[in-house]
């Protein structure tokens, strides 16, 4: 343990390249406990790498990332086991009962043998699927398997919750189904929550602090209403008046990344992406 374990999350100078292409370039990045933050970004800003060097699954040098205090480097057992993760690709399995899909997480996980079968049905009401448990993951729909992949993570209760897009392809209501869920569980526990997200109604709506992340590292850091309000000042400054309308924080991803948000809707990666999540019971 070092001074920073009251950081959930702290990555310093962060460099992650596959080959020639470096993903994460110089990223700094601190996560409070307790708080919901959320990564902005787009499309192949390095947010999916940040995210995958935080959990473990892609290998980093001493000192670069620490959860709750941990080297993600040298003690890579313990801060999986701090941590619950939802990935963008599909987790759960169509073929097993959405009970049985949260039980393998919790055998996975090294929840107790004894405390198993009561912590599945915890996670699983946390989510609103009791009802649904014992039906097979493939007839559920888009939002019922976010829900589930949610549980999932949540079983070995997790003082971190990490999701890369999670309400990605999930129509409004079901968006919010997801984000209220977090909330509870997050509101119960104290979790804190590392999300990201190319909604930026969710970000404004959900998270206390954003990122925004473009070409390998964090452009602006801050509450959403204080990225906000400053790029309010700044046009102001640059003549605009004042009676115009307050910026959104789309304005301010677009004042960051340029065309980047443009560049997201025909993006093959990002509708693989979507058709994945919308196909991913199929
Ligand atoms: N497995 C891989 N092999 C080679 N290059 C990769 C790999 N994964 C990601 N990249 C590249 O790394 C860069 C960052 O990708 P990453 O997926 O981290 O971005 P992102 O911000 O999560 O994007 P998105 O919003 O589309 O999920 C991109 O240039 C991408 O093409």
């Amino acid at each position: 343990m070092t001074r920073d374990a009251d950081q959930a999350v702290a990555c310093t100078r962060l460099v992650y390249a596959f080959g020639e292409t470096t993903a994460v370039d110089g990223l700094d990045l601190t996560v409070a406990k307790g708080e919901v933050f959320g990564l902005l970004g787009p499309n192949g800003a390095g947010k999916t790498t940040a995210i995958r060097c935080i959990t473990t699954l892609l290998p980093v040098p001493a000192r670069m990332v620490r959860v709750f205090g941990r080297d993600a480097a040298k003690d890579a057992m313990a801060v999986r086991r701090l941590l619950g993760y939802v990935p963008q690709q599909l987790s759960a399995d169509a073929s097993l009962t959405g009970r049985e899909n949260v039980a393998l997480f919790a055998r996975v996980f090294d929840v107790p043998r004894k405390e198993r079968a009561e912590r599945v049905g915890q996670a699983l009401t946390a989510v609103d699927l009791t009802d649904a448990a014992d039906r097979l993951a493939g007839t559920y729909s888009g939002g019922m398997v976010r829900r589930l992949e949610l549980a999932q993570a949540l079983v070995s209760a997790p003082r971190l919750l990490i999701l890369d897009e999670p309400t990605i392809g999930l129509d409004p209501i079901a968006r919010t189904g997801v984000w209220e869920h977090i909330n509870a569980v997050r509101a119960a526990t104290g979790m804190t929550v590392l999300v990201t997200t190319h909604y930026m109604d969710e970000a404004d709506q959900y998270c206390d602090r954003v990122g925004l992340m473009h070409h390998g590292r964090i452009r602006a850091l801050g509450t959403p209403a204080e990225l906000r309000e400053g790029l309010g000042e700044r046009r102001r400054a640059a003549g605009a008046a004042a009676t115009d309308p307050l910026p959104t924080l789309e304005d301010v991803f677009r004042d960051i990344a340029g065309s980047g948000l443009d560049e997201k809707s025909g993006d093959f990666r990002d509708v693989r992406s979507t058709r994945r999540t919308a196909n991913r019971v199929g």
